[in-house]
């Protein structure tokens, strides 16, 4: 099967990323091509804030998903057990149409002896899910991150979403939720354990 890769920097892929000026520029012209006017009182903000919107959207190019996870410390008690996070919502967007998909991971790790801050595992789902993805790639992207920057014995994922360019267009299908999973190390090797990390994740 085909290995996914990390996906290249944005600065790396274009030879010159495009002004604002650009950008809006590029808004004003699917306003027109959608069939509405872009100079109309109502529209003459949008694509400003359209610009705007997809600096948030897609921060995750900006940011680096392994140094969130540079900061690990030493448990005292030893812990060494699984690590689960329930629920960490998220937002995407799908590379094929540039349509939201959003729904919750679930991740689990296995420490090595050294653990990470909570907020880091949500901050790395973060990261990779703001930028343009497909459910599996996402998926895969966080569970290599987290087994490298942790050194982690074990990562267990499990995405569920609904896809907006599945709902709102197309197929036209709402209430479909997409379920991906990635199981590393000790999870891919002992099925007890993905037992068990199901089982919570399932709850
Ligand atoms: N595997 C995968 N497919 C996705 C994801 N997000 C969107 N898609 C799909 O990407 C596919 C793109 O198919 P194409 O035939 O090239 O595009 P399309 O004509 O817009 O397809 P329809 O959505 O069927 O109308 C569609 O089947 C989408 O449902 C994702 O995260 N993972
Ligand atoms: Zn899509």
């Amino acid at each position: 099967m085909k290995k996914l890769t990390l996906p290249t920097p944005v600065t790396a892929l274009s030879p010159r990323r495009p002004s604002r000026a650009e950008a809006e520029e590029a808004v004003r012209t699917l306003i027109a091509w959608s069939g509405d006017n872009p100079a109309r009182p109502g529209l003459e903000k949008t694509p400003e804030r359209v610009a705007e919107a997809f600096g948030e959207y897609f921060k995750g190019y900006k940011q680096d998903a392994l140094a969130e996870l540079a900061q690990t410390f030493e448990d005292p008690s030893g812990y060494n057990e699984m690590v689960l996070l329930k629920d960490i919502a998220f937002e995407s967007h799908c590379e094929h149409h540039i349509a939201p998909f959003f729904g919750s991971a679930h991740v689990a790790y296995l420490p090595s002896d050294r653990i990470v801050g909570l907020s880091k595992i949500a901050r790395v789902v973060d990261i990779f899910a703001r930028r343009l993805q497909t459910q599996e790639s996402l998926t895969e992207q966080i569970a290599t991150t987290l087994e490298e920057g942790l050194q982690a014995r074990g990562v267990a994922i499990m995405m569920s979403a609904r896809h907006h360019c599945m709902a709102a267009r197309g197929v036209q299908q709402r209430d479909v939720a997409t379920v991906t999973f990635r199981f590393l190390g000790e999870f891919e090797r002992n099925s007890a354990l993905r037992d068990r990390f199901m089982a919570v994740v399932r709850d």
